[in-house]
């Protein structure tokens, strides 16, 4: 039997209520095997859109479709038990009118079971995160950098460089904080601005490349792998596992060559699959649910 049974979900009222407290442990995650490693320490799995430029190998955001961000959704929901799950709604699926935004996002909490989901945008995204709130959907909030609109920003560069800026990104987050928006994301900002918007909204805020005056923090989990390529200044690599896949990738392709790959151990017929060799299908039969 399952010992998971009563492991309750991080819900909407236990993220608000995390504001000024214990900071927001927040990652994304695309797959299921990666949701079921990183859940038990997350408070918040975001399925976010940046899965096109780090599993898709897009240039940007912009093209991801929303088929693909429910398929990720569903594989992250079934691969985690105790985070709440949050998927971001994909360019084009939300911004026309709250109306399409309601269906886009209903179809999401519907065909994955996630939570909430988070869309980019502040003052102009007001009316339709209303929208959604008052019915039923909670919305995570984006503000500062917002790669979805990087055809109009040019580059993925810090925001909030000049006071008219800094004023913009403000009123942002607290228009979508005062939409009903549960916690906001703020991207690529300075830490007085994230400290100010901190300081000025009911509700956390999650930062990512915007200081430690945040409430809680994410990161692209491949960046702090060590898994991406090039990650952006604010990230701090906890492993280079990039470098494991390619050791492990390069053992195994020198033993298939010398035909050492496979041996008796690993060969139908031969001596049964036990000893240390065999140290992944013992461990996983050991953290399995079921
Ligand atoms: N792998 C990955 N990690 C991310 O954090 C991430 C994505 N992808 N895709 C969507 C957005 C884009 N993000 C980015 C990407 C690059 C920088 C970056 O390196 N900025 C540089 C300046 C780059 C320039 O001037 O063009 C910097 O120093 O801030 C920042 C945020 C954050 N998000
Ligand atoms: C990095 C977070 C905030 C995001 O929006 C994404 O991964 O798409
Ligand atoms: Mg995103």
């Amino acid at each position: 039997m399952s010992v998971s049974a009563d492991i309750r979900r991080v819900s909407v009222p236990d993220i608000r209520a995390r504001k000024g407290g214990e900071p927001i442990v927040a990652l994304t995650a695309y797959h299921a095997h990666m949701a079921r490693l990183v859940d038990p320490h997350c408070d918040i799995l975001l399925v976010g859109d940046s899965l096109g430029m780090v599993a898709q190998g897009l240039e940007s955001t912009v093209p991801v479709t929303l088929d693909l961000m429910i398929l990720q959704g569903q594989a992250v929901v079934r691969g985690s038990r105790r985070a709440l799950v949050a998927v971001d709604l994909p360019f084009g699926s939300y911004e026309e009118s709250p109306e399409a935004a309601f269906r886009t996002a209903a179809r999401v909490l519907k065909e994955t079971g996630c939570t909430a989901v988070k869309l980019e945008g502040g003052v102009g995204m007001a009316e339709t995160i209303r929208f959604l709130v008052a019915r039923g959907v909670p919305v995570i909030g984006h503000v500062g950098l917002t790669p979805q609109a990087i055809n109009q920003l040019g580059s993925f560069r810090a925001r909030g460089r000049d006071e008219a800026e800094r004023q913009l990104i403000a009123a942002d987050a607290r228009a979508v904080a005062e939409a009903g928006a549960f916690c906001v994301v703020i991207e690529a900002v300075a830490e007085p601005l994230a400290a100010d918007i901190t300081r000025a909204l009911a509700v956390p805020t999650i930062g990512i490349g915007a200081s430690a005056a945040c409430d809680g923090q994410i990161l692209v989990l491949e960046d702090m792998l060590g898994l991406s390529e090039r990650v952006p200044r604010f990230v701090k690599r906890y492993a280079e596992l990039g470098r494991a896949v390619g050791e492990a990738v390069g053992s195994y392709a020198a033993e298939v060559r010398a035909r050492a790959f496979p041996s008796a151990a690993h060969t139908y017929g031969g001596p049964r699959p036990s000893g240390p060799e065999q140290g992944l299908h013992d461990g996983e039969k050991g953290t399995r649910a079921e």
